[in-house]
């Protein structure tokens, strides 16, 4: 998401708002944050020298390990320098409110678990260089780290601690890191350089802002899982784990561990947002600090812009349910700018009719606020998922009375209505971009309340009365099971020949997250595991082989374990202040 025009708002507000060390975070339903003062003085931890990875995160290697350090016989023999490591990051939909928002509503944005993952590897002290291997957009880029722009970043009025909040962009300082930025891709297509160009200027100024002269050579690989440039935060994403990584290694971040107590958390996910946040800057110029927020701290969030030069309201929704969605890419190209001046144009020639539908648009995401955050939300209920899909469908409605839906995304829509497998609803700017679908835990029934019929034969389903013994009961889970995976592979089937991609992922989700060393295990193995080198991160075919190898695994398949036990790996480690606020209950 970004500013639009009188809406702008830099995210000094909306930094302000986040949780840092105030007691609402322990609330179970977290009250509208107010500003906050930004961290004291005595929080500040003075910088170590960078030749090692952070101790703290020593408290995350396996127990067998006996020096504190990786065990030895999950390192590579050849390799004497430091394990690499890996951080990972969300990108987002928004689930309510969207167009609205620009309007001072409330919309309502979750993680999902399309990810980017990026690994740091370390060279030895010879090499001297830092690179960037970004294969998602054919950008491979080495600098010497020696020719980096350090004085203009080091001098005074000019340095920034990893602390400090910084809510615009140095002219000075892009125009010192401008000439190693063109240095880039200079043959490349002037719309390739471009972006190139962008991300580069992500890199660079983080690197620059919170490395030094003295940083080890390193390469870092980058991949996702995320469409770009579908409305799904894929800049965001790239950010947060760009400046997760470069804080871990001046070792400005403690944990994650599991018992870190949730202020604590908070704090971690704020000094990652803050430089995430600059980031995107360099991508977007002017991002609403949305995505970066939803990156870097999971699960979901209420958002509202509260006027010109005032605060944006942000409440983090940790009762948000990790559900299964379905999201469908239309691969049609659209414009937010574009998107936003229709409704522009509508509210000027229709002003008290656009502006009904934007307040319906706002009383709908009230609706599954209030419902979220209610005490008695059990979101294991038919009931309460009903409610947040009728939602969906009528926000959905809305967006299509607002001028922004595309036939494509109609089309989509038409599809899986047919197939009575969900709630959908567009996501983002519309106009093309992405379809989002809550799917229900049965297809048929909820499909009967829908009155929709459902595209399989009655023949395959089991209605709720044959579930009276425990016996029944499990048979007609493991039927609905049956049938939904079967709707959902005809699906994948019908969507991809009309040219639309189709991903299978989880709402509301874990945020940034650490894998040191960047070893893997499988949850049915006893002991060992592999070293993820570059290289077998590079060669992973496609999101699947990404997952594969690397895959943060939802709270869902977690739970379940699933049938594909040995696809679910265990080792990555999260900031989540949620659950240290269950415990704490
Ligand atoms: N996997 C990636 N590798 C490198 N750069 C990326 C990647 N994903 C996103 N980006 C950067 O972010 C930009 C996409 O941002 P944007 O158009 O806003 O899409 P989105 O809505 O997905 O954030 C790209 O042009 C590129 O500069
Ligand atoms: C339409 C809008 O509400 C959301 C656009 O989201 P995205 O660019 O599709 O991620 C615009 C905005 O909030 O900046």
């Amino acid at each position: 998401m970004r500013e639009d025009g009188q809406h702008q708002q830099g995210l000094k507000g909306i930094l302000k708002t986040r949780p840092v060390s105030t007691s609402n975070s322990l609330s179970p339903s977290p009250k509208p944050l107010t500003a906050s003062s930004p961290l004291q003085s005595s929080q500040h931890i003075k910088l170590p020298p960078i030749d090692t990875m952070p101790d703290q995160l020593l408290s995350t290697v396996p127990a067998n390990s006996t020096s504190g350090r990786a065990p030895a016989m999950l390192r590579k023999h050849s390799s004497p320098m430091m394990p690499p490591f890996m951080v990972s990051a969300p990108g987002k939909v928004i689930v309510y409110g969207e167009h609205a928002v620009v309007h001072g509503k409330p919309a309502i944005a979750a993680a999902i678990s399309l990810r980017s993952y990026l690994h740091v590897s370390f060279l030895s002290k010879s090499h001297r260089t830092v690179t960037m291997r970004f294969p998602d957009i054919e950008l491979e880029h080495t600098w010497e780290l020696d020719t980096l722009p350090w004085d203009a970043f080091s001098a005074p009025g000019k340095k920034k601690f990893y602390y400090d909040l910084v809510t615009s962009l140095d002219p000075d300082l892009l125009a010192a890191i401008e000439p190693s930025i063109q240095e880039v891709s200079p043959k490349a297509p002037e719309s390739i350089r471009k972006i190139h160009h962008s991300t580069a200027c992500c890199f660079l100024y983080l690197f620059c802002s919170l490395a030094s002269r003295k940083t080890p050579p390193c390469v870092y690989t980058l991949r996702s899982t995320i469409p770009l440039r579908a409305g799904l935060g894929s800049s965001a994403s790239i950010s947060v784990c760009i400046s997760a990584a470069l804080l871990l290694q001046i070792r400005a971040l403690s944990g994650p561990h599991q018992d870190q107590p949730p202020q604590e958390c908070e704090l971690q996910i704020e000094r990652i947002n803050r430089w995430a946040f600059v980031g995107e800057m360099c991508i977007h110029g002017n991002p609403s600090g949305i995505d970066n927020t939803v990156a870097a701290g999971g699960k979901a969030v209420l958002y509202q812009r509260q006027g010109p030069g005032k605060p944006s309201r942000i409440v983090p929704i940790h009762s948000f349910p990790e559900l299964p969605l379905l999201l469908v890419n239309t691969r049609q190209s659209r414009s937010t700018s574009v998107e936003v001046a229709k409704v522009a144009t509508l509210k000027e020639n229709h002003p008290a009719l656009t502006e009904n539908i934007l307040n319906s648009i706002g009383l709908v995401t009230e609706s599954a606020y209030k419902l979220l955050t209610s005490p008695d939300f059990d979101p294991s209920s038919p009931e309460s998922l009903k409610h947040l899909g009728d939602l969906v469908t009528i926000n959905h409605g809305l967006l299509v009375a607002l001028g922004v839906s595309h036939p494509k995304l109609e089309r989509i829509r038409e599809l899986i209505d047919h197939t009575g497998i969900g709630w959908t609803k567009l996501t983002g700017a519309g106009g093309g971009g992405c379809a989002i679908t809550i799917i229900k835990p049965r297809p048929t029934s909820i499909s009967n309340g829908n009155g929709v019929h459902p595209d399989h034969s009655s023949s395959d389903e089991a209605s709720d009365s044959d579930a009276e013994s425990p016996k029944a009961a499990a048979s007609v889970i493991s039927s609905g099971t049956k049938l939904k995976h079967r709707i959902l592979d005809n699906l994948e089937v019908k969507l991809g020949n009309e040219g639309f991609d189709k991903f299978e992922t989880t709402l509301a989700g874990d945020g940034v997250g650490v894998l040191w060393p960047a070893v893997l295990h499988n949850v049915n193995e006893e002991e060992g595991g592999e070293e993820i080198d570059q290289e077998k991160f590079l060669r992973a075919e496609g999101t699947e082989g990404i997952e594969r190898l690397v895959g943060v695994a939802s709270a869902r398949a977690r739970a379940r374990k699933l049938d594909a036990l040995r696809d679910v790996r265990e080792g990555w480690k999260f900031w989540r202040p949620w659950e240290t606020e269950a415990n704490e209950d």
